[in-house]
């Protein structure tokens, strides 16, 4: 096509990512009057009948459209790009990869608020402190007003408070400030928001072991040295991971350097914010699913202008801008919630591995049961492999045993030998922990005249009975309907409930220890923001003495007293087809185990399995990582399967039948495989029908991502462009998976 010159000096041609979901970007005509626009800068377009606020891509003289068809922009909204200049190269960076439109990855990735046009820096807010009155009264004297009396006591570890401090109290609480304001403690003021160091008892350094100390000291030499390379620290549990990780962040600090730590979405716990504080006095702040837009925003901004020197995050941290980012680590890099399942569906490691190429930085992987993927890397040489293969207290790690539920059937998920071990641990005054991936009272509700289950009415699957709730539950749609008395089907009343989840397992316990204080830790017990937090802290703090739950309790905790873990169900995983299930179930069986036994004496491992046979015991029994991965990593260079070959997952979904997987077949169709690459068969999902709707899955493997890359790109514009095909596109629910972790 050939290129249109604008005439018009005047008017520069700016080129605009909007978020819609188009792989392309608009030109429209600069504003007239207003900021000059730039690169990075937000800008309001007309849009249709909308008006949508984009990002400034380039701004340029001429364009591939007729320039008197170009609208004009509304207004450019920022002096200065929002992005930093290596956040927009990942950003261009993704878009390209996950084959996404930029002008939604663009607006991923800033904060809600400078998406509905805020200003970039956030606006004042409310803010109260102690008055010199405050500070010198005694604090007696509110004594019989516990609210103010609490808020008062804040005011010792926080120089300031807003009224996000009070989110999770009660609405008495603008109460009691109005009445500390009154009596001359406490004043008001609007300010604009500063980060503050909490005031925390500083920590002492601990003395680094040898293992230890061997990998402290070569991200310590990487930071100073500011150069990209990427490092995996393999170090079994409890080995003092955070340690090493703490030396590299003192090293990024002492160069004046910010430090990004990206943790699981279950991994930033009050514990880990606190061993930060503690150890390093310097403004940290926390980036997670569950801030609010305004905090959001705050915590944005002071990553972005430097204020905070340490930015612990979870997936989303990913997308802030920093004024001088010196490290990166991912901690638990094997863990799944990293990568994003819907929408634009990147995976924060991989994104952080060119993020920080792109700083010229270093980035420290760590987990003691890495992805196959950073594995390989570091046996190839490509990442540098550091190994603490010790438990850096005195213990060791724990010791891991079978029991043959073929020999010793359970009852309620607990079989007697498991019973017996829970009762010596309980006797010696220690904690157990048991874990079970399966929430509710019990998966399945059975007729025993009609042998017919309780099935949801819009997904392939059971309901689960929920006792506690009365209710049945499908937790694959949500789906929420009272308890049947007669069966659905034959009318029967012989319904029985079959299988065991946490609340069964939980009542069981009740029944037999009664003693004993018992903690449910499931998504049903922590639905309330801040609960799962408080029940870890709970377990922690030695307040319970036996622990149930999913894998909400398994991954990086650190709690002391843990003596027996009790893996209560495993079978269902051990022959599933995905041909990730393996590797899955191994990381999740040596992250629990790893929670037993983290202080003294040796811990003990109980799984409950029908299958003692299976291989996979052998090398969980050894904690004998290496050995498991390099079979794993045969098997699937045997198969081209990731790492060695590259998949991507086209989905569709619909409420007709058919359709979904027309759609799939008509674009297996229209893909042109470049060399190498492979198409296979559309066919149904694993699970059909969901919510409603029948999905079906494509699946294309490469043994270059190049080829992958271009082969999906081609079919994504002639998508964009055929008519026919976009129509067929626009009757069906369609996404791609770059990478995709399950197949489900
Ligand atoms: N050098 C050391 N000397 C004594 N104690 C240490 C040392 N390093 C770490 N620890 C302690 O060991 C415990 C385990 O450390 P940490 O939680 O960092 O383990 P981890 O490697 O992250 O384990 P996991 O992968 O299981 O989460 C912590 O309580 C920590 O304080
Ligand atoms: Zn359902």
């Amino acid at each position: 096509m050939t290129l249109l010159q604008n005439t018009d000096k005047s008017s520069a041609i700016i080129c605009v990512a909007v978020p819609v979901p188009l792989r392309q970007t608009f030109d429209f005509l600069a504003p007239q009057t207003g900021i000059q626009p730039q690169r990075g800068a937000r800008i309001k377009v007309p849009f249709g009948s909308r008006t949508l606020i984009g990002i400034i891509v380039a701004v340029k003289q001429d364009s591939e459209y007729p320039i008197a068809r170009l609208k004009t922009a509304l207004e450019v909204l920022d002096t200065e790009a929002v992005f930093d200049e290596p956040l927009w190269s990942t950003l261009e960076w993704l878009a390209r990869y996950y084959l996404a439109p930029i002008g939604e990855v663009l607006a991923l990735a800033q904060p809600v608020l400078l998406r509905q046009g805020e200003a970039l820096s956030p606006t004042s807010i409310k803010t109260w402190s102690l008055t010199d009155h405050g500070r010198s009264s005694a604090i007696e004297e509110l004594n019989r007003a516990p609210l103010q009396l609490a808020i008062v006591k804040r005011f010792m570890r926080h120089t300031s408070l807003s009224p996000s401090d009070f989110k999770d109290e009660s609405a008495s609480w603008r109460q009691a400030i109005s009445a500390l304001v009154s009596k001359g403690w406490v004043e008001e003021y609007a300010a604009q928001p500063r980060l503050v160091v909490s005031r925390v008892e500083p920590a002492a350094e601990l003395q680094l072991n040898p293992e230890q100390a061997a990998a402290a000291k070569s991200f310590v030499t990487a930071v100073a040295a500011r150069e990209f390379a990427c490092h995996l620290l393999h170090g079994v549990t409890g080995s003092g991971k955070t340690e090493v990780y703490f030396a590299a962040i003192q090293a990024a600090l002492d160069q004046q350097q910010q430090t990004l730590l990206m943790v699981p979405e279950i991994g930033l716990t009050p514990q880990l914010i606190e061993r930060v504080e503690r150890r390093f006095q310097v403004p940290v702040v926390t980036m997670h699913s569950n801030l609010n837009d305004r905090e959001r925003h705050l915590a944005w901004w002071h990553a972005r202008t430097g204020e905070a020197k340490i930015i612990i995050g979870t997936r989303s941290a990913m997308f802030s801008p920093f004024a001088n980012l010196g490290l990166i680590v991912v901690d638990e890099e094997h863990d799944n919630s990293f990568k994003q399942q819907d929408g634009v569906r990147y995976h924060a490691r991989d994104m952080a591995i060119y993020r920080a190429k792109t700083h010229g930085i270093p980035i420290v992987l760590g987990s003691a049961t890495p992805s196959l993927e950073s594995y390989a890397n570091a046996l190839s040489g490509r990442y540098q492999l550091h190994t603490l293969g010790h438990r850096a207290t005195s213990a060791e790690l724990p010791k891991i045993q079978l029991v043959d539920l073929a020999h010793q059937p359970s009852n309620d998920g607990l079989s007697p030998a498991m019973l017996e071990a829970i009762k010596i641990t309980l006797a010696a005054k220690k904690q157990v922990m048991l874990f079970l991936n399966r929430r509710g009272y019990a998966p399945v509700l059975f007729c025993s005249s009609c042998k017919q289950a309780c099935k949801c009415h819009r997904c392939d699957s059971y309901l689960t009975l929920h006792r506690r709730a009365y209710k049945m539950r499908c937790h694959h749609c949500g789906y929420e309907g009272r308890i049947p008395e007669l069966c659905g089907h034959c009318g029967a009343k012989e319904l029985v409930d079959v299988g065991d989840g946490t609340q069964r397992v939980e009542d069981a316990l009740a029944l037999r220890f009664p003693e004993a204080r018992l903690l449910r830790i499931d998504r049903d017990s922590t639905r309330r923001k801040g609960e799962l937090a408080e029940m870890l802290e709970l377990a922690r703090a030695g307040e319970v003495d036996i622990i149930v739950g999913t894998q909400l309790i398994t991954k990086g905790h650190d709690f002391p007293d843990i003596a027996l873990v009790g893996v209560l169900e495993v079978d269902q995983s051990l022959y599933s087809t995905d041909f990730r299930a393996t590797e899955n179930l191994f990381q999740q069986l040596l992250q629990v185990a790893g929670r037993a036994g983290r202080r003294e004496q040796v811990g003990q491992v109980l799984i409950q399995t029908r299958f003692t046979e299976h291989p996979i015991f052998e090398t969980i029994r050894q904690h004998d990582f290496s050995a498991f991965a390099g079979q794993l990593l045969a098997e699937r260079e045997a198969a081209g399967f990731p790492p060695f070959g590259y998949f991507a997952l086209l989905r569709a979904e619909s409420p007709h039948q058919a359709q979904a997987l027309q759609f799939l077949r008509k674009a297996k169709q229209d893909l042109q495989p470049c060399a190498g690459v492979m198409v296979f068969d559309a066919i149904p999902a694993p699970m059909e029908r969901r919510a409603g709707r029948y999905r079906a899955q494509l699946l294309i493997t490469a043994e270059q991502r190049s080829g992958l890359n271009a082969t999906l790109a081609t079919w994504l514009d002639f998508l964009a462009h055929d008519t026919e095909a976009k129509k067929r596109a626009n009757a069906v629910r369609w996404s791609l998976d770059i990478d995709p972790q399950d197949f489900f």
